[in-house]
């Protein structure tokens, strides 16, 4: 099994809000497609926001921590995220990639101490029937909070403890963690290996950056990948391009 999250920043037009980037997203499809005919099996894709959501989240005051009972507010940012969403599955269903779409909106929720609970029976469900779920970074139920946001990242990693994923690939904008002198980082086993350079992102983006990705990915038990678009072919393929996540056990 696979866990997939395409970075908005990697397939949206970072400069103006709620443009996809057609090229870099067909590019994506078309390596998501190859594999799958190449044989993959057991893929479960997963995309961030990008120039939509973060800023309808951005305007609305909305966080992952900072929620909202404004029903405009959360049509909005829901919306956003769905209209993305669509975006996704017609360039992979173009490609005949059985894509059929998830909304965490309408399953998972956070309890009173932020921790998000999301029952993953249907995705796994849906890979066993041979469909490629596509999830995305959304807005959940909060406990005590009205409605917060819940990033790819996290979905990304409760997914792969979920499923037991045996492979984890975080594809965005940047070839991987980049150092002091723009250079990928091969390895990082503790946040402190990269605690100097981990930022947030350079868009409007209200779950992180690169920062909360390598958090969210150090806690989990499998190997992960962070790398660029280029690097989708190779990572799909079996190659560990990027920086690689490794496990400290546990
Ligand atoms: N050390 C670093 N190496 C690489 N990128 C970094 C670093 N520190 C901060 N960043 C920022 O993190 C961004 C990637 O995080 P971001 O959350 O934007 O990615 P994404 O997951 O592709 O997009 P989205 O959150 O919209 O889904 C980079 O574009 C860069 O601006
Ligand atoms: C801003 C919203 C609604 C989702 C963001 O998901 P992410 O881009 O994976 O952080």
């Amino acid at each position: 099994m696979i866990v997939l999250k395409l970075g908005g920043s990697a397939i949206t037009d970072k400069e103006r809000p709620e443009t996809v980037d057609g090229e870099a997203l067909a590019s994506a499809a078309d390596a998501i497609s190859n594999a799958l005919d190449d044989g993959l099996e057991g893929l479960v894709v997963v995309h961030g926001g990008g120039s939509f959501g973060h800023h309808n989240a951005s305007e609305h005051g909305v966080s992952t921590t900072e929620g909202t009972r404004d029903v405009a507010a959360i049509g909005d940012i829901h919306g956003a995220m769905r209209t993305l969403n669509g975006f996704v599955r017609k360039r992979l269903l173009e490609r005949d990639v059985s894509a059929v779409p998830v909304h965490p909106f309408s399953a998972a929720h956070r309890d009173g101490n932020g921790r998000l609970a999301l029952p993953t029976g249907q995705v796994e469900t849906l890979v066993g029937e041979g469909f490629v779920p596509v999830l995305h970074g959304d807005l959940v139920a909060h406990a005590g909070a009205g409605a917060t946001v819940v990033s790819g990242d996290e979905l990304v990693a409760t997914l792969a403890r979920d499923l037991e994923a045996d492979r984890i690939g975080l594809c965005s904008t940047v070839p991987g963690v980049l150092d002091e002198s723009d250079e990928v980082i091969d390895e990082i086993a503790a946040f402190e290996d990269a605690a100097g350079v981990l930022g947030e992102s350079d868009a409007t983006d209200v779950t992180g950056g690169m920062a909360a990705k390598v958090r969210a990915l150090l806690a989990l038990e499998a190997e992960a990948s962070i790398f660029g678009l280029e690097d989708l072919e190779a990572f799909l393929a079996g190659e560990e391009p990027g920086t690689t996540i490794t496990t400290v056990e546990q």
